[in-house]
């Protein structure tokens, strides 16, 4: 992932939730501020009226329902990784380690509740742990579990996510070569998923996969969370975009004929803004501000982000609609405006089945559109005019006899008392065919060959000039995006010439500020180098890697899939691009070296097999153990201290400068581990360029003891305080020592005064 680069963010993120912190620090004041969550008060009259009303659970089960609402939620993670790194990891958790991690600090003859695995995610891979991640951070006997879960995420090892928020990428089914759009990605949870998903078969030596992702956010800050939160997967599939999803451009990519064709993609990813009331439990100040409104209000917002999904996914292709919400006006009814506007062309899939142990609800048939004062209407005309902006024709529910044509009852709904997690709406919609309003008779089909792959769309032949209901002009944006959808109508209609590229900036990405994104030429200058340097061989395409500067000294250097750098190469007029690429090589400006480049850990996985011999060796596991159990940058392990085949071939290594480390053993617990690192000869040493929570993870793996790297805050914290007090009780004491020293000398001065003036000799 590249720098970033921008007028409007140039406080990073985590320096400007610091100064948040510290502007709540000067203004708390404890009389008059609810700053802490078991203050608030886990009440809300008009939440259970509201969805009493929507009959949202069976009567029996509300006192529980609403109950578990007021609980706090329990921590999940996932152990992510390709399938092989997956399993080794998986021993870890079910091993004795993170046992003892629990016991911890527990009293020892004390029960613990072991981690439960949730039994609807594959593999085993997704756990739950019956503590808050809040007494997880707050509680000292939790440090090492702590330790553990932070530097197993930051490894990019494991995720921690809501347990229900691992439900949409699970039914999205995303296969490698699949083109994934994530509409509203940020913070990135599901994004990440996604990612993992494509590169899930990926074994060492392997290319990247053929497909991407292209993760999607309006806010331009929260976009830089996706950087961050990406950033630990180190994948070059995946491309991070700035745009109102609602107006997504039209995207355009190479055919197999080499002429530029329209994206559609294989699955999209439409986890929408919502009011968010399924997440209660880990955002209690939601209670305080729950109103009947604000569903309403994003109704509009919600429906218009999907519709301008499944335009942009492929007949054949699969769209998740998502919310963390329980009302069925951000739900239901957007889903059944959307496929009363599709006509036929997009279906819901009943995938109630696909997650065997996951319990839920049918998706509701009927529900009551509500005004902010919780009256309810049953029909439009009801509504009092007063309301009517914000109660619209679009909320209502189908009639009875007309309930059937759309199988709302296929959508999934997590209540959180069902299994101890919050609450949840996921849809799994097929586009089967064009949309009634897709100008053109050929749509692009989803990579899925299907037998929809021979399907033409005749309706949409036969109403070709149809428009969505609803298509009044709102925004300049809009007007903006509905001239380049009809750009692209033209472009569709002459299938033989490529469409013409507009030279200039336009609109949509004008006022932007990144760093540009450029690319490698067959003609590099600095590829010769490069190549020469780590023997690279010659079937990597120089073409694949970028920096993000036009002209100078390049200071990292990218690497993307060649899928991804067509994506960006045909729409850099039309995509407002914050970050995609892994990092590969890192300027590192050695004399004693003739390039200036070093291979960098992150992106080493998809460009080590192009490495050859001259610049990487094999160690043994007691090498690696050194080499990564080395603490101190500044004193790396003498070359004299690794094995003796070791020191060998470091001797053998032509130059200084950076090389491949390769490891093929096995884990502690006897399964296969192959990895690669990016090692450093130095004049007698040798070290890693890794960052030390991948060497602890390398090295737990290994079943090696890591509590050395472990660190207890809380302790820390102790005996800052102790040393802080001490050296504040020294001060005392000095300044007393000097006020003692400065009285004395005021008095002597006050006495000799005194004797002058009583004139005695
Ligand atoms: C529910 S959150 C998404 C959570 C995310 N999918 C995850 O799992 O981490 C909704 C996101 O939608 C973004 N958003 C709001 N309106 C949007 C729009 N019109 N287009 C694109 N993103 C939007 C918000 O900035 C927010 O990050």
């Amino acid at each position: 992932m590249g720098r970033r680069h921008g007028i409007r963010n140039s406080v990073s993120f985590s320096q400007k939730k610091r100064n948040q912190k510290h502007k709540h620090k000067d203004v708390w004041d404890p009389a008059k501020t609810r700053m802490n969550y078991v203050d608030t008060v886990r009440e809300s009259e008009a939440f259970y009226t509201y969805y009493k009303k929507q009959n949202v659970c069976p009567e029996s089960e509300w006192d529980q329902m609403i109950a578990t609402l007021k609980e706090t939620l329990p921590t999940s993670f996932r152990i992510s990784g390709s399938k092989m790194e997956a399993s080794a990891m998986l021993d870890v958790i079910e091993g004795q380690f993170f046992e003892e991690l629990l016991r911890a600090g527990v009293d020892p003859d004390a029960a613990i509740t072991p981690p439960k695995q949730l039994p609807w995610y594959p593999d085993r891979f997704a756990w739950q742990l019956d503590i808050s991640r809040k007494d997880i951070r707050r509680s000292e006997a939790y440090y090492r579990l702590h330790n553990f879960l932070i530097a197993e995420t930051s490894s990019g090892n494991i995720s921690r996510q809501e347990a229900v928020s691992m439900i949409p990428p699970l039914v999205l089914d995303v296969k490698p070569y699949h083109k994934v759009l994530d509409m509203c990605a940020a913070p990135g949870s599901k994004t990440a998923q996604l990612i993992e998903m494509l590169h899930a078969d990926h074994q060492p030596g392997d290319p990247p996969p053929e497909g991407f992702v292209v993760a999607n956010d309006m806010d331009n800050t929260r976009c830089y969370m996706l950087v961050h939160q990406l950033k630990r997967l180190s994948s070059p599939c995946v491309v991070i975009v700035n745009h109102d999803a609602s107006l997504l451009p039209n995207l355009q990519i190479s055919g197999q004929d080499g002429n530029l064709m329209p994206l559609k993609f294989d699955r999209i990813l439409c986890d929408v803004p919502c009011t968010g009331d399924g997440t209660l439990r880990k955002n209690p100040d939601i209670w305080e501000k729950w109103n009947a409104a604000n569903g309403n209000n994003l109704h509009g917002i919600q429906y218009r982000v999907a519709r301008r999904g499944l335009e942009h996914l492929a007949v054949g292709g699969r769209m998740v609609y998502s919310t963390c919400s329980l009302n069925p006006i951000e739900n239901e009814a957007v889903l059944h405006r959307i496929l009363q506007e599709c006509e036929g062309s997009v279906e819901l899939v009943d995938v109630s089945t696909s997650l065997p142990g996951l319990v839920h609800r049918p998706g509701m048939t009927t529900w009551i559109p509500c005004s902010k004062d919780l009256v309810g209407y049953e029909k439009y005309e009801d509504v009092p005019e007063q309301w009517r902006t914000q109660v619209r024709p679009s909320m209502f529910p189908p009639s009875t006899e007309d309930a059937s044509k759309y199988n709302l009852e296929r959508c999934i709904r997590i209540l959180p008392h069902l299994q101890n997690t919050g609450g949840f709406f996921v849809a799994v919609l097929n586009k089967v065919k064009a949309l009634p309003w897709e100008a053109h008779s050929k749509t692009r089909e989803s990579t899925d060959k299907g037998e929809l792959s021979e399907k033409m769309t005749e309706a949409s032949q036969e109403k070709t000039s149809n428009s969505p209901p609803v298509k009044k002009r709102r925004t300049d944006e809009e007007t903006i995006e509905e001239a380049a959808n009809a750009d692209e109508t033209q472009e569709k209609s002459n299938d033989t010439k490529p469409p013409k590229r507009n030279p200039k900036k336009n609109h949509l990405t004008r006022g932007f500020k990144e760093d540009p994104f450029v690319f490698f030429t067959e003609d590099e200058k600095l590829w010769p180098v490069l190549q020469a340097t780590y023997d690279l061989k010659p079937e990597l395409s120089c073409t694949s890697f970028l920096t993000r500067c036009e002209a100078g000294k390049k200071k990292n250097i990218y690497f993307t899939t060649p899928a991804l750098r067509d994506l960006i190469m045909n729409n850099t007029q039309r995509l407002k691009i914050v970050n995609t690429g892994v990092k590969a090589f890192v300027r590192c400006d050695n004399k004693a070296m003739e390039c200036c480049f070093r291979l960098a850990q992150e992106g080493l996985k998809y460009i080590e097999s192009f490495i050859g011999p001259k610049r990487r060796i094999k160690v043994t596991k007691e090498d690696l153990v050194l080499l990564l159990s080395c603490r101190d940058a500044s004193c790396p392990p003498e070359i004299e201290k690794y094995s003796t085949p070791t020191q060998e071939a470091l001797n053998k290594l032509e130059d200084r400068g950076s090389f491949v480390v390769e490891f093929e053993g096995k884990t502690a617990s006897g399964r296969p581990l192959v990895t690669t690192l990016v090692g450093w000869k130095g004049t007698c040493s040798v070290r890693a360029y890794v960052g030390l929570d991948e060497c602890v993870h390398t090295l737990r793996l290994l079943g090696e003891d890591v509590s050395d790297f472990e660190v207890n805050k809380f302790k820390n914290k102790a005996e800052n305080k102790a040393i802080e007090e001490a050296k504040n009780d020294e001060e005392i004491q000095q300044e007393s020592k000097q006020n003692v020293t400065a009285e004395d000398t005021e008095k002597n001065n006050v006495d000799v005064k005194e004797e002058n003036d009583s004139g005695n000799p």
